[in-house]
């Protein structure tokens, strides 16, 4: 039978390491375009050294990364971001004193800027395109339930709004795939219900998701492929029903102790 289902973003063989100890450790991993793909492991496993690699925040020793039939290993992050493939952090990073609608508007790819040389001629050009960005970011604040505090210091919002705030921030640049590292963590369960229904109507509307997350119940019920890896390495990829009966991967978990 032909597989039909196209592989967005694929690692191969790829290894990273800080001095001697390997974090990753030739991994080989495939995201089907327009799947929810759930990353999972216990603490320390290389879950989130392994999307530094993949954002271009982490040198790899060696190995493949390609997004949407490029090559990506290589790339900055910000080249890697051009490309439509987009992050969060685990830890919200904001600009605390900046409004929330100001954190979406500097997110806003190709920004016109503040140049007292551009000619008057082009004035207008721009004078559009800042209009353009700020109709966008207010629909993403609306999508994102965040129009009622956009005039609120980033830095104030509660944790889960920080984190809903770290995908309105993505969402400015219409990625292709996000990138979401522990989305649910200190995130109250209205919120998490809230960051949730929000994933899947992005990916009813076709952007592809990685999502590191330990929270099982999220992970088992919303991830349609997960993935596995202990001490730098893949040890399951498949179904949530599998993912559950799989022994090695129970035992990693309790070897660890992890919250998961
Ligand atoms: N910059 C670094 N320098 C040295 N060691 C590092 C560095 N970053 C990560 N490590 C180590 O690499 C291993 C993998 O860490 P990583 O953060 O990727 O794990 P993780 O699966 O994301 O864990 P968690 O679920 O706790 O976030 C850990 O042993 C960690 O201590």
């Amino acid at each position: 039978m032909t597989d039909l289902s196209h592989a967005l973003l694929e690692t191969r063989s790829v290894s990273v390491s800080f001095g001697a100890f390997k974090a990753v450790d030739a991994v080989s991993l495939k995201v089907t375009e327009g799947s929810i793909t759930g990353l999972i492991g216990p603490n320390g496993a290389g879950k989130s050294t392994l999307f530094n690699a993949i954002a271009g925040e982490q040198a790899c020793d060696s190995g493949e990364i390609r997004f949407d039939g490029s090559r990506i290993d290589g790339l900055a992050s910000n080249d890697v971001h051009g490309t439509g493939l987009a992050r969060t952090f685990q830890i919200p990073k904001p600009f605390a004193a900046m409004s929330v609608l100001e954190n979406l508007m500097l997110a806003a790819p190709d920004q016109p800027g503040e140049q007292f040389w551009v000619p008057v001629i082009a004035r207008g050009r721009i004078a559009a395109r800042e209009r353009e960005i700020l109709e966008r970011a207010h629909e993403i604040l609306a999508f994102t339930t965040l129009e009622g505090v956009a005039s609120e210091a980033a830095g104030q919002l509660s944790g889960g709004q920080q984190k809903l705030l770290e995908l309105a921030r993505v969402l400015m640049s219409s990625p292709k795939m996000i990138m979401l590292d522990e989305p649910a963590a200190g995130v109250n369960p209205t919120l998490t219900g809230v960051l949730i229904e929000k994933i899947e109507q992005l990916n009813a509307d076709g952007c592809t998701f990685l999502i590191i997350e330990h929270d099982m119940d999220l992970v088992m019920r919303h991830c349609d492929t997960i993935v596995a890896m202990t001490n730098g390495r893949i040890i399951y990829e498949g179904d949530a029903a599998g993912a559950q009966s799989n022994e090695m991967l129970l035992n990693a978990y309790l070897g660890a102790g992890a919250d998961g």
